[in-house]
This record gives structure tokens, C-alpha cells and sequence, in this order.
């Protein structure tokens, strides 16, 4: 089991706090710590679920009389159960406010395990930058109101739970949290309920470029591997926003989540590493791009050094990522967009990156539904595009293992094999380029399995690794069947 200690130290400067580095030389892949949560719940704005497994609740404790429960489950936390026992909470007011289960889960901390609860004290909360904020007042409203009015730690003896606590411990969920993914069903991935705090793993510092990889299994507990070498001394780094957002997208999302501003090397490069995900195209000469500097708080182009009009530049973007939130999921509604907005804004620009992304997906449906011989060869080449294309961004983006890399290699290399058995039935290739193209996908699937296999089993993932193996298997068989048929292989 990886040892934190020998692997990280804990540093800490004005403008990080606390943060991680590798103590000795890291691998790429290398475990680099495994953590038990101190504390897991549904997020704050949850819909009720059972308070042991988090799936839909049919039931109540039979035991406290409060807490939702599922079919299959008869209790829950100990401590848990007898604080809504005792507490002489109605009897319907955790399905009211369901929203106050895991603050209540942190405040018993500090009877039933000081050692955790100081732990999670030591936590940022930005309790400062918070006050007032929409979110302080959304938590005021669900979650500290009700549980003092209820007057349930009161009665309990414990006059320490003030409404400074408890929005400081909604802070402590909000700013270091990870969303635990294992063992849920469909629903609850789509809404990412349940989250956990980690004291260890919350100390990396943000980077939009990061060079670690986390993966929450079922029974929620943290692995945290390198994605590329991290030699001794540099900084083990996370994304706490997404990869895939443009520059305005993630530096808002970490300001108004995170509280700060960052200011990592692909935030400052007004190309974003050269991926040109928040560029637009040059309406001054042809093939320009325009990027924002903000040093000069300008949009300039880098061919013909044209400055776009930030008005033009704002009702582009909104014109786009209007019609993109309102198409619908289908094929010739995803191009006509595509097509309206590649006009104007830059292939890889992260509104229609996203149309792409869930262009690629409409055509893997398609695919999966239909023989293959139905699925028409410009459908194939369409996905083959597409997941080179974001494969290319991806490279640059998420260097090294990652997740969404793994997920693209997949797809790309599924794409590959299906064109490659097509062109060799309609007798465009012959069965030795067949073979070749299949031993690309051959490999592609290995490097895609390579990155897959940190996912936990019982994730969407973990799920694609186990069929990517599965395929793995079926094109190997289906390359056995071509080399008997090219008669110059079998000679070699
Ligand atoms: C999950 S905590 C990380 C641990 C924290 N530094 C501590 O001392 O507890 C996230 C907070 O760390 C700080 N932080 C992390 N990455 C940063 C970055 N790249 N630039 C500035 N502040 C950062 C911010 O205050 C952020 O809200």
C-alpha cells in the first residue's frame, strides 16, 4: 500500500496555503497514496436517498423513525441513528431537509472522533469569502436555519454548533470534496450526489494542466496515481475544474467554487497551450485566429494582428452557446450547429468541442443499435474525426493517463476497426492493409485499456475497460481470421 509519507511532503506559501510535492522520484502510474474518507454524504442539494447506500429511499430506519432507508438496507450510521433517536427531531424532517444529513454527519464528528473532526477543521473553507455570497444564503436557507430552529443539538447538551460552524463545515464540503463514483446507479452518477472529504488527497494544488489521477471506488476509498513522472520537489497537481472548458469557463468556475484566480501557464497563454479552445476565427483574413490576451485586455488575431470588437466577439460566443444548450440530441440537428458555428469560432473551441463530443456519442448509439453492415461508412468516418480531434486536444490537456484520453482511444480505435472491416468488404483496402489497420486498433485498444484499468470496476469506466477488453479479445480472433487469408503473411 503506498505510503503518503514517502511520497509527499506538505509545503505551504502564502498564495497556495498548504499543498503537495513529491518527496522522491514518482512514476508515471505510481500509487501515491490510498485515504479513507473522514466523513461521506449526499451534496448539499441532494434529492432524499437511503442514508446507507445513497440509492433511492422506499422506507425509514425502523430504529430513529427518521432516517430514509432502501429496500435492501435496515440501518445506518450508528451514531447517525441515535442522534435523530434522541434528538426529538418531527418525525418528517429529514425528508423535508434532507439537505442537512452530512453537515450533521460532521458535527457528530467532534463527539463520536475528535481526532477526524480536528482534521476536518484544518481544512480551507473560505468562510471569509463566502459570507454573503448566493451560496452562504442558499446555505442559511436549507441547512442552518432547520437545523437550529430545530433546536436538535440543544437538546443533545451541545450549544457548540453555531450557525458559524455549520456554514464553515458547508464551506469544508464545497472547496475540498471529491465526488465518489463507484457502485452507483445511473442516476446518481448523472447527479453526482455523494461526495467525501479526504484531508490527504483536497492538499494538491489546483493546475488546468495536472499530473495526478484520482479513483473512488464503491467503498470509497481514494487512489491517487501520477499521470506522468513527477520528479522529487515538483508539485502534485489536480483539476479541480474541467479540462475541456475554455479559459473564461474554468477561471470562473474556480473563482466563484475555489476562490481564486488561477493563474497556471495554460490560463496565461491566451492559445491555451496552442489548443485554441476559447478562440474565434479572424473575420480580418483568412485562416487568422483570435485569442484573448489579457494583459492587453484585447482579442487580437495571430495572423494579421486584427483586433476583434469584444461586442462581436461576446454575441458569437452567446449566439453559440445559445443554440448549443438548445439542440437537440440528434445527428443532423448536432452537424447543422456544428456548421452554423464553425463559421465563426475555431474547430476546437470548447462550445463545439462539446457539440462534438455529443455529436461522437449520438454516432456510437447509432452504431451500437444497428448491424454493422446497416451503420453507412461517412457515420464511421464522421466518429473517426471526431475522436482524433478531441484525442489531439487531449494529448496536449490531460498529458499522460487519463481517464477522458482512455475513453477517446477507445472510441477512435472501435472507429477504426469498423471503417477498416467496411472499406475491406466493399473491397477499397485489401485483406494486408485490413490487417494493418486492425493491428493499429490492436494497439490503440491496449493503450486505451492501459488508461482504463485505474478506473474502479463498478464505474461507467471500469464498466468500458471490462468490454475494451472484451473487444480486445474479438479483434485479436478477427486478425487470426485475416492473416489466414493473406497468403503473403502467412508466409512470413
Ligand atoms: C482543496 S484546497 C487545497 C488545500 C489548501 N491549500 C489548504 O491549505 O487547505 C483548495 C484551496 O487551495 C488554494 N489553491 C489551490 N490551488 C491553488 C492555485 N493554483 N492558486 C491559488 N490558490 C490555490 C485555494 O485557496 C483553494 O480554495
Amino acid at each position: 500500500m503506498a505510503r503518503f509519507e514517502e511520497n509527499c511532503e506538505i509545503l505551504e506559501s502564502n498564495e497556495l496555503g498548504r499543498y503537495l510535492v513529491a518527496r522522491r522520484d514518482l512514476a508515471r502510474g505510481q500509487q501515491i497514496l490510498v485515504e479513507q474518507p473522514i466523513v461521506i454524504g449526499p451534496y448539499w442539494d441532494s434529492k432524499i436517498r437511503c442514508l446507507n447506500c445513497f440509492r433511492s429511499s422506499c422506507t425509514i430506519c425502523r430504529k430513529c423513525k427518521r432516517a430514509p432507508l432502501c429496500f435492501d438496507c435496515t440501518t445506518h450510521q450508528e451514531t447517525e441513528c441515535d442522534f435523530y433517536l434522541n434528538s426529538g427531531l418531527n418525525i418528517n424532517f429529514l425528508f423535508d431537509h434532507f439537505n442537512v444529513v452530512t453537515p450533521v454527519r460532521c458535527l457528530l464528528l467532534a463527539s463520536s472522533n475528535r481526532a477526524k473532526f480536528d482534521e476536518m477543521m484544518s481544512m480551507e473553507a473560505h468562510t471569509n469569502e463566502r459570507r454573503d455570497t448566493d451560496i452562504w444564503h442558499a446555505h442559511e436557507t436549507k441547512v442552518v436555519r432547520p437545523l437550529l430552529d430545530s433546536k436538535a443539538f440543544e437538546k443533545m447538551n451541545d450549544p457548540s454548533v453555531t450557525s458559524e460552524l455549520i456554514q464553515q463545515i458547508c464551506g469544508f464540503f464545497d472547496v475540498n470534496s471529491f465526488e465518489i463514483r463507484g457502485n452507483m446507479d445511473d442516476v446518481q452518477q448523472v447527479e453526482s450526489l455523494v461526495r467525501g472529504l479526504y484531508t490527504k488527497a483536497a492538499l494538491m494544488a489546483h493546475n488546468c494542466v495536472s499530473n495526478t489521477l484520482i479513483s473512488v471506488d464503491g467503498q470509497a476509498n481514494l487512489r491517487l496515481y501520477t499521470t506522468v513522472p513527477v520528479k522529487k520537489g515538483e508539485m502534485l497537481l489536480y483539476n479541480y475544474t474541467r479540462s475541456l472548458f475554455g479559459t473564461v469557463e474554468r477561471r470562473t468556475h474556480l473563482k466563484l467554487g475555489k476562490y481564486f484566480v488561477c493563474t497556471c501557464r495554460r490560463c496565461e497563454d491566451p492559445t491555451e497551450l496552442g489548443t485554441h479552445l476559447s478562440s474565434v476565427k479572424c473575420t480580418g483574413c483568412d485562416g487568422g485566429l483570435c485569442s484573448y490576451y489579457a494583459t492587453e485586455d484585447k482579442w487580437l488575431c495571430n495572423t494579421c494582428t486584427k483586433e476583434l470588437e469584444k461586442t462581436y466577439v461576446n454575441n458569437v460566443l452567446s449566439d453559440a452557446r445559445k443554440d448549443a444548450m438548445q439542440c437537440a440530441n440528434d445527428i443532423h440537428e448536432l452537424e447543422r450547429i456544428i456548421t452554423k458555428h464553425s463559421k465563426t469560432l475555431h474547430p476546437n473551441n470548447s462550445i463545439l468541442l462539446e457539440l462534438k463530443q455529443t455529436l461522437a456519442g449520438e454516432i456510437r448509439n447509432r452504431c451500437l443499435m444497428s448491424p454493422p453492415s446497416k451503420v453507412p461508412e461517412q457515420l464511421l468516418e464522421r466518429k473517426f474525426h471526431l475522436c482524433q480531434e478531441m484525442l489531439s486536444i487531449l494529448r496536449v490537456l490531460e498529458p499522460g493517463i487519463s481517464r477522458l484520453t482512455g475513453i477517446a482511444l477507445y472510441e477512435y480505435n472501435v472507429a477504426l476497426w469498423d471503417l477498416a472491416r467496411k472499406k475491406f468488404e466493399t473491397k477499397v483496402i485489401s485483406a494486408k492493409e485490413l490487417l494493418e489497420e486492425l493491428s493499429k486498433a490492436e494497439g490503440g485498444l491496449k493503450e486505451s485499456i492501459s488508461m482504463l484499468l485505474f478506473e474502479h470496476p463498478s464505474t461507467p469506466e471500469g464498466q468500458l475497460t471490462k468490454r475494451a477488453m472484451h473487444d480486445l479479445k474479438d479483434l485479436r480472433e478477427e486478425m487470426k481470421q485475416v492473416k489466414v487469408i493473406v497468403p503473403e503473411i502467412q508466409k512470413e
